[in-house]
């Protein structure tokens, strides 16, 4: 088993982040560029995630019968509608977790659509044989908002070319809502008009051509709140950070961790460049509610633990049906830093407490396949000596990672 062991260093640190670009960004540009027949160049800064270059991979590969999109999920849920409307005789397989990770909601929507897909083995996960589209003539489509916001992003991506266009009724609660819209701006980016009332959870897209379009992806959010961890941790005061290439108009919702992270002790300046991260005060207690960015539960999560804040989550159920159960890995790795996550109130409202051990037997973490699981748990290296499992998990987001922890930390490597 390959592991890497952090070790914290004995002074501050001042660092220049070049960040990552986005995977979600790049994804749906990857799509809709696609779907408006542009050149790949149109595209810049689009990421070095695997998510990303498995979606390149695929979409240059049409003679393939085959698409394993491996662990991505944008890539498998974004792809399953590309190849549905534009005909394409594939079948759509992924590693065995990607085979637990639902998508009936999606094929079901593809199928009242006009999509012929067939599930290979169980009903609602993949692997799926996709094969012809012939247009059912319906301009109205339900689709549920609480399991994925991906499925919602899916067929919105696709509703231009429908001969009718679409008229979306989003039911139940919408999860990840800040996805959806990023999807509708970068739409919008190519020339799609769209008129969307969210008090009746409507999107309504008429059919109309994608204009192809230059498109240049912004940096990581998500990857971002890793380094908001680092400041946040440090026991330095003038522990700092300069994160490049974050806007402060961003199509992201994960850049939310500039007001979760000011409670935690971490302030943002925009610098023009990107974000300058210096400490600040902390609070003793936080609520948060992660329905809108759920891939920052994990990294609040640790930090809460180490710094001894009280943190009440909500909005964190889709969190069970992603890379891996993130409730359940975080139950079980926060143990090892001496807090607990408890379920208060079944599915809806968990809680962080505990008190951090900073000395004895070095706390192994397991990473479930799951990226945000190494990297949220990284920045606890600050403050005491810490074995990560598997750290090569971080290549579905962020592959340069550890060579910027490099900057903070003093690291070993096991094979
Ligand atoms: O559309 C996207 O790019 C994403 C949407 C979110 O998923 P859900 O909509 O399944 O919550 C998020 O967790 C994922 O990392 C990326
Ligand atoms: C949930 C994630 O990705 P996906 O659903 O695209 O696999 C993530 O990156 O945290």
């Amino acid at each position: 088993m390959s592991q890497i062991r952090l070790f914290p260093r004995s002074n501050s640190f001042q660092e220049i982040i070049p960040l990552p670009s986005s995977k979600s960004e790049s994804n749906r540009a990857l799509i809709i560029n696609a779907l408006a027949g542009g050149d790949i160049d149109n595209l810049s800064n689009l990421a070095e995630a695997r998510d990303t270059q498995t979606m390149i991979r695929l979409l240059a590969d049409s003679a393939n019968p085959i698409a394993d999109v491996l662990d991505a999920g944008t890539t498998m849920r974004f792809l399953t509608a590309y190849y549905a409307i534009t005909g394409a005789t594939k079948k759509m397989t992924g590693t065995a977790r990607m085979r637990e990770r639902p998508i009936g909601i999606l094929v079901d929507a593809l199928r009242l659509l006009g999509a012929s897909i067939a599930y290979e083995n169980q009903e609602g996960y993949p692997p799926l044989q996709i094969g012809g589209f012939q247009y059912a003539g319906s301009r109205e489509l339900s689709i549920r908002g609480d399991v994925s916001s991906q499925f919602i992003s899916a067929i919105l991506m696709i509703s231009p070319l429908l001969p009718e266009g679409i008229a979306l009724q989003i039911t139940g609660s919408l999860g990840s809502k800040p996805y959806v819209e990023m999807t509708l701006a970068q739409m919008a980016q190519f020339g799609i008009r769209a008129e969307v009332d969210w008090t009746q959870g409507l999107i309504e897209i008429p059919a109309q051509q994608y204009a192809a379009a230059p498109f240049a992806v912004e940096s990581d959010w998500s990857g971002a709140s890793y380094w908001y961890s680092m400041v946040a941790l440090s026991p330095f005061e003038d522990s700092s950070l300069e994160l490049l290439g974050l806007k402060e108009e961003s199509l992201q919702g994960d850049a939310a961790i500039r007001d979760i992270m000011l409670p935690l002790g971490v302030k943002s300046t925009f610098t023009g460049r990107g974000y300058l991260l210096t400490k600040c005060e902390a609070v003793s207690e936080l609520t948060w509610d992660f329905t809108d960015c759920p891939d920052l539960a994990q990294t609040i999560s640790v930090v809460a633990a180490v710094k001894n804040i009280v943190l009440h989550l909500t909005g964190v159920e889709s969190l069970k049906v992603k890379e891996t159960d993130r409730v359940l890995a975080l139950q079980n790795e926060l143990k090892k830093l001496g807090a607990e996550l408890r379920e208060m109130k079944t599915n809806e409202l968990y809680t962080v407490s505990g008190s951090f051990i900073s000395q004895g037997i070095v706390p192994v973490i397991d990473t479930y396949d799951d990226h945000r699981m190494a990297m949220a748990f990284a920045p606890v290296g600050l403050l005491r000596e810490i074995v990560i499992h598997e750290p090569g998990v971080v290549a579905k987001s962020y592959p340069s990672f550890w060579n910027h922890v490099d900057l903070l930390l003093k690291s070993s490597t096991n094979e």
